[in-house]
């Protein structure tokens, strides 16, 4: 599903944040990405929604050579994406209940067709008395449980999450590992950027180590 081949990444005329990256996500499989603050996790997840393209190396996303993409392509290719992003980036004059709704409404269903599994979606997330509110007057944990619930509303085929449970408090951080272990039963691949090797160690899965822009990987 993911392929990347000696992947590099710099930032205008910095140094490479990332080196030499090479591996493959399959469909269906569930991944965490670790390594020390600075290390390039955000970066790699931001080619991993096709938010940066690489300086050099081949990257290729459910087929596509992402460098042969025009711009007029990546929404299409972003709608099988669903992404935790660590500014949460929620629509303020959309209400909790909309900014979740969205990603269905773009694809054009019906309201009557999802109302209810949003509302029990938001329930489960605990943002069932917030779903009539606006972004600004919600927490930071409730503003990640709302970009969380946002990005899992569609059953994507991939799901990225960068730092999901940096918000919330253990016992919640539990829970919303469950909501992404229960999407990766029905299918979503998953790729977890974090720092909290105590969510790690909760499921069994393959790790991505950065350290200093290069990875390793612990099957
Ligand atoms: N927009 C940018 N312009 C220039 N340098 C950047 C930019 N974004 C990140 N960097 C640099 O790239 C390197 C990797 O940053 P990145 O945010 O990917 O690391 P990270 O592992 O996600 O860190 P953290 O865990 O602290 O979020 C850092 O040296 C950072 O300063």
């Amino acid at each position: 599903m993911i392929r990347f081949e000696n992947v590099g990444l710099r930032y205008g005329m910095g140094p490479e944040v990332l080196r030499d990256i090479s591996f493959r996500i399959d469909a269906g499989s569930f991944q965490f990405l670790t390594g020390p603050s600075g290390a390039g996790k955000t970066s790699l997840m931001r080619l991993l929604f096709l938010a940066l393209k690489p300086t050099r190396g081949l990257i290729t996303m459910f087929g596509h050579d992402v460098s042969r993409l025009s711009r007029s392509d990546l929404p299409t290719v972003r709608r099988r994406i669903g992404v935790i992003f660590q500014d949460f980036r929620l629509l303020d004059h959309l209400t909790t209940y909309e900014n979740v709704a969205l990603p269905l409404r773009v694809i054009g269903k019906a309201e009557s067709d999802y109302r209810t599994d949003v509302v029990e979606l938001l329930h489960w997330v605990g943002l069932g008395d917030r779903m009539h509110v606006h972004p600004p007057v919600l927490s930071g944990g409730e503003k990640q449980r709302a970009s969380i619930a946002r990005a899992v509303i569609t059953q994507p085929e991939l799901l990225l999450a960068d730092e999901p449970t940096g918000n919330v408090d253990p016992t919640l951080a539990r829970r919303l590992l469950r909501l992404f272990m229960e999407l990766h039963r029905l299918g979503t691949t998953v790729v977890i950027a974090t720092h909290d090797i105590g969510l790690m160690d909760q499921y069994d899965a393959r790790r991505f180590v950065l350290n200093e822009g290069r990875m390793h990987i612990y099957d």
